[in-house]
């Protein structure tokens, strides 16, 4: 099989809150059309991966590849356009209350892609219709819908420009374990239906074993591994082993422990 091309290329990136060093070196390339999840603990910094990559946060020192073209050292309207491709689906789906379910799902088209209103309405209500809400849903309001079907209209807003990349930010969070399945089928078939390349993050081992072709274990500002979805329970790394079987003893150490505390 060919070689894919790399559309997303991260390397030594690092970002510290004071003295809090977050991300120390952190490399990590996501090929077209596959699907990487970055996995690690809670305050490990992997909103703050996605938030560099995003420009809502400043990193210290790195490079951010999309396409090649280092967005921290692109023009703005560069950066802008790099970034553009990017469709986002928010921990908690991060709705506009006041503005009904199609003006959410709609936005995008209307200020990114300058679609008209009322075409971008139909667009809208078609979006809606792929990840399984009705026309009705499309007049409520974000706070007359239940949570799961919240994040489909997140999932809905996130691909109605059709992104060639996707960011799913904890997807299943807060939904219970069905509800949390099918939004993970959703996320499947949306990435393989547009051909987008995706980059998720997420503590839901089971979320990870459905969307995720590779994965990255974050730990100490680092991806200490990476590889194959499939490969997860015999990663002979003892701190993804850990992870993945969610045991409280092995090499991660937890902030409660009472070693850490002393001193
Ligand atoms: N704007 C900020 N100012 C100061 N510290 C921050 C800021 N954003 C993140 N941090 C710190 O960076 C660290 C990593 O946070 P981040 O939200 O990336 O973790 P995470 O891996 O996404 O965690 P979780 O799984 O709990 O969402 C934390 O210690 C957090 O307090």
């Amino acid at each position: 099989m060919a070689a894919r091309e790399t559309k997303i290329s991260v390397k030594g990136l690092a970002k510290a809150f004071g003295r809090n060093h977050v991300l120390r070196g952190l490399d990590i390339e996501v090929e077209a059309g596959t699907s990487v999840v970055v996995i690690g603990g809670s305050g490990t910094g992997k909103s703050v991966l996605i938030k560099s990559i995003l420009g809502i946060v400043e990193p210290d020192a790195g490079q951010i590849l999309i396409d090649g073209q280092d967005v921290l050292a692109a023009s703005r309207r560069q950066a802008q356009a790099l970034r553009g491709q990017i469709g986002m689906l928010f921990q908690g789906a991060a709705l506009f209350d006041s503005l009904p379910v199609w003006e959410n799902v709609a936005f995008g088209l209307m200020a990114k892609a300058k679609i008209p209103r009322d075409q971008a309405r139909v667009r809208a209500v078609e979006t809606l219709e792929a990840v399984g809400l009705g026309e009705p849903v499309a007049d409520l309001f974000p706070a007359e819908l239940s949570g799961g079907m919240q994040k489909r209209v997140g999932l809905a807003r996130a691909i109605a420009t059709r992104p060639a990349i996707l960011f799913f930010d904890e997807p299943t969070t807060g939904l219970d374990p069905i509800m949390a399945d099918v939004i993970n089928d959703l996320i499947r078939s949306v990435v393989s239906d547009l051909g987008a390349t995706a980059l998720s993050i997420t503590h839901d081992m089971a979320s990870v074993r459905k969307i995720a072709d590779r994965v990255a274990m974050l730990y100490e500002g680092r991806i200490i591994w990476e590889g194959p979805a499939k490969d997860i329970d015999a990663s002979g790394n003892p701190f993804v082993d850990q992870f993945v079987h969610g045991r409280a003893d092995g090499p991660i150490a937890t902030i409660q422990a009472p070693q850490r505390r002393a001193g």
